[in-house]
């Protein structure tokens, strides 16, 4: 078997909305498709891959190195033992070659994103949910399809009320989510307080509500922050400061003794590492954030993974960025503690199959083959252009 042809395409995912740090006007993602010849319901099997939001459609960098390092190497050098799938550890040992480590730039999203339509690929010539595979070669074999969801927006609009703010989150609630999402660090102080406290008198409860201030303070900000939100016992305090300044972050513990969330602007298992060793985090309360889509897909993040055991970690604390169904298949198979959901933002890409419902904050996984991306219809109506 071999890789016939691997195609990409960046398609935009823009929208008018702004975080503390970036707006999405002119957002971007690379849509995948690896084609093999494997016959299956009488049609070549096509592995679909993109990256999440936020860092931009990587053609150039998969036109450039790492597609044509797969097409030229031998296909035997890229397939399982067994010689009848692709092995993703050695498709990726083959995208990494001649590249130096450290200094992981945007080539992790590159390498993140095939690597994605690879594990598609792989669990449908194997014919099963990519959550089982993975259950069956990495987990205990019973993959637990009931994933907690949390609902991210609250973003900060042009000329948005707290009214529409407060119908916004609402409307999450009303479609089954208990925990939602909402920016800070794009206002003033006193001006996020208020839309929290907006917020808070829809939701009635700390604990339904995360923030998330995008990397944007300095250490006397994110510690004024702490101050003002800990009388509040939110879900979590997401990315107070730059995401590799650890000492921030290994401080900032000394003012927020609530749930703190960070990681999702961390591409390697080695950054991973770093914020575990010198960051602070709590590993009986703190989330970690890291999106194999933007950091060399699920071959890195079984690394990543292992390093966590290894430092007294469970994956249950692990609850990924980026609102895709790869974070869901692993989220099932490997024990995640969930994953993020974008309800209204950068559709069709991210989102579950449709008919799948939120149910008091919980999705159920359904049985499709690979990571399921066939049973979005609006989605695969995307990937089958790039595929036709
Ligand atoms: O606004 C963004 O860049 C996305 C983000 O941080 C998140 O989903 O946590
Ligand atoms: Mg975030």
């Amino acid at each position: 078997m071999k890789i016939v042809e691997i195609r990409e395409k960046t398609i935009p995912i823009s929208s008018p909305i702004r975080n503390a740090y970036i707006d999405f006007s002119k957002m971007t993602l690379s849509l995948v498709a690896v084609i093999t010849d494997v016959i299956r319901d009488g049609k070549p099997v096509v592995g679909y891959g993109f990256n999440s939001n936020g860092r931009y459609g990587q053609g150039m960098l998969m036109r450039e190195r790492f597609i044509p390092r797969i097409l030229e190497a031998d296909p035997v050098s890229l397939m399982s033992d067994a010689g009848t799938n692709l092995d993703p550890h050695k498709v990726w040992d083959c995208m990494f070659t001649n590249e130096k480590p450290g200094g992981h730039g945007e080539r992790s999203v590159a390498i993140g994103t095939i690597d994605m339509a690879i594990w598609d690929a792989v669990a449908k010539i194997e014919g099963k949910p990519l959550f089982q595979l993975l259950s069956d070669r990495y987990g205990n074999g019973t993959p637990d399809k009931k994933i907690f969801v949390y609902a991210a927006g609250g973003y900060y609009y042009p000329g948005q009320s707290h009214d529409a703010l407060k119908d916004e989150m609402r409307s999450y609630i009303d479609r089954g989510y208990t925990v939602v999402k909402k920016k800070i660090g794009g206002a003033s102080l006193d001006e996020d307080l208020r839309r929290i406290d907006s917020i808070l008198s829809v939701l009635g409860d700390g604990q339904k509500l995360a923030v998330d201030a995008n990397g944007r303070f300095d250490l006397d900000t994110a510690i004024k922050y702490a101050k003002a939100l800990s009388q509040y016992d939110l879900f979590w305090y997401e990315e107070a400061g730059d995401p590799l300044d650890y000492e921030l972050q290994a401080t900032l513990r000394n003012y927020y003794d609530k749930p703190m969330a960070t990681g999702e602007n961390l591409f390697s298992m080695q950054d991973a590492r770093n914020l575990i060793r010198y960051g602070g985090m709590r590993a009986d309360r703190d989330w970690l954030q890291f999106d194999c889509a933007l950091s060399y897909g699920l071959v890195e993040y079984l690394r990543t993974l292992d390093m966590l055991r290894e430092h007294g970690w469970s994956p249950s604390r692990c609850i990924p960025h980026g609102g895709h169904q790869m974070s869901l298949n692993i989220a099932a198979g490997l024990g995640l503690g969930g994953n993020e959901s974008y309800p209204d933002l950068f559709q069709p890409f991210g989102g579950f199959p449709d008919g799948v419902t939120v149910d008091n904050g919980y999705i159920t996984m359904p049985d499709l083959v690979g990571i399921g991306f066939e049973g979005k219809a609006n989605l695969y109506a995307e990937m089958q252009v790039l595929s036709a």
